[in-house]
């Protein structure tokens, strides 16, 4: 028997390790796979951190993040790119660098700023975020805190998510996704798109569940995936809202340690060992 394969396109993620497998490179990688895109990766920091916090971040050095993003960029025809952990201002900038030489196409900018933890990922000033950043942006997607933190003011409802949306967009990022896990409807997760001037809500049901690790790296991801397979922005988030719900309604009975545990990023899919 024959099998014809498509050959599939490429995505790059830029972040970190988590080294409980739940969020950062290791569910972005599952994400892309998931999405049948081949999953290029370039590791910003190494975290100790499993379901119930995060021990020790530890920065990979300025250069070796250079040296991976010259390695990937050289070879791969990388069509879309995410970002997630940059744990300080110096890897920041190199990634700006890229961004702003052109280098990092149909970048999707997941701002994480503090762990579901509470536990704090970035060191630097919020700002370099929306200055360097937002401008090289196709999807710039803070949670409903990361986009208090980097506004000012407090977000409670519906109302201010789309406000916030409005004024992140104001730093260059083609199309912003306020996302509203955190938020207080018992029923529904709803998240607020801001896209060619034009606010869309997007909304699912809220899965009861523990296991809430990574849902901000895997949606991001999945945006980035469908985006390299060619899908317009609003169709990219609506679909990645889609199959995070399916990855946690999927995984919503898995106990894989004492915390809030992973997504199940290949639901749907017949494992190839049963
Ligand atoms: N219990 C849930 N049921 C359905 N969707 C959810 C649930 N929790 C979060 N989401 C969705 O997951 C996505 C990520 O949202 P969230 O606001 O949690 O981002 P985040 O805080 O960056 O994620 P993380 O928990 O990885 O930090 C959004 O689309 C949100 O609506
Ligand atoms: C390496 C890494 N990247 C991102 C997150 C955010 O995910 P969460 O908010 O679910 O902890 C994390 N905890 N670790």
């Amino acid at each position: 028997m024959t099998t014809v394969t498509t050959q599939p396109p490429t995505a790059l993620t830029i972040a970190g390790s988590d080294s409980g497998g739940g969020a950062g490179i290791q569910a972005d990688l599952h994400t892309f796979a998931a999405h049948a895109v081949h999953g290029t990766s370039v590791v910003t920091s190494v975290t100790a951190q499993n379901t119930l916090g995060v021990t020790d971040v530890h920065p990979v050095p300025p250069e070796t993040v250079s040296a991976q993003l010259d390695a990937v960029l050289s070879d791969f025809d990388v069509r879309a790119v995410k970002t997630g952990l940059l744990p300080d201002e110096t890897i920041l900038s190199i990634v700006a660098e890229r961004a702003e030489a052109g280098d990092l196409p149909e970048l999707v900018v997941d701002p994480v700023l503090v762990a579901a933890s509470g536990d704090k990922l970035f060191t630097g000033d919020f700002g370099a975020y929306l200055e360097r950043l937002s401008p090289h942006t196709i999807v710039f997607t803070p949670n409903i805190h990361e986009a208090q933190a980097l506004l000012g003011g407090e977000i409670t409802g519906l109302d201010d998510m789309r406000e916030a949306a409005r004024a992140l967009a104001r730093y260059g990022s083609q199309a912003v996704l306020v996302k509203g896990g955190h938020g207080k409807d018992p029923e529904k997760a709803t998240d607020v798109l801001w896209t060619q001037g034009q606010i869309l809500e997007l909304s699912a049901p809220r899965v009861d569940t523990p296991n809430t690790h990574g849902t901000g790296c895997t949606l991001a991801s999945a945006i980035a995936a469908r985006i390299a397979h060619g899908h317009p922005v609003a169709q990219a988030v609506g679909g990645a809202k889609r199959y995070l719900t399916e990855a946690l309604t999927a995984a919503a009975s898995w106990r894989l340690g004492a915390g809030p545990g992973p997504v199940h990023h290949h639901h749907g899919r017949k494992s190839t060992v049963l």
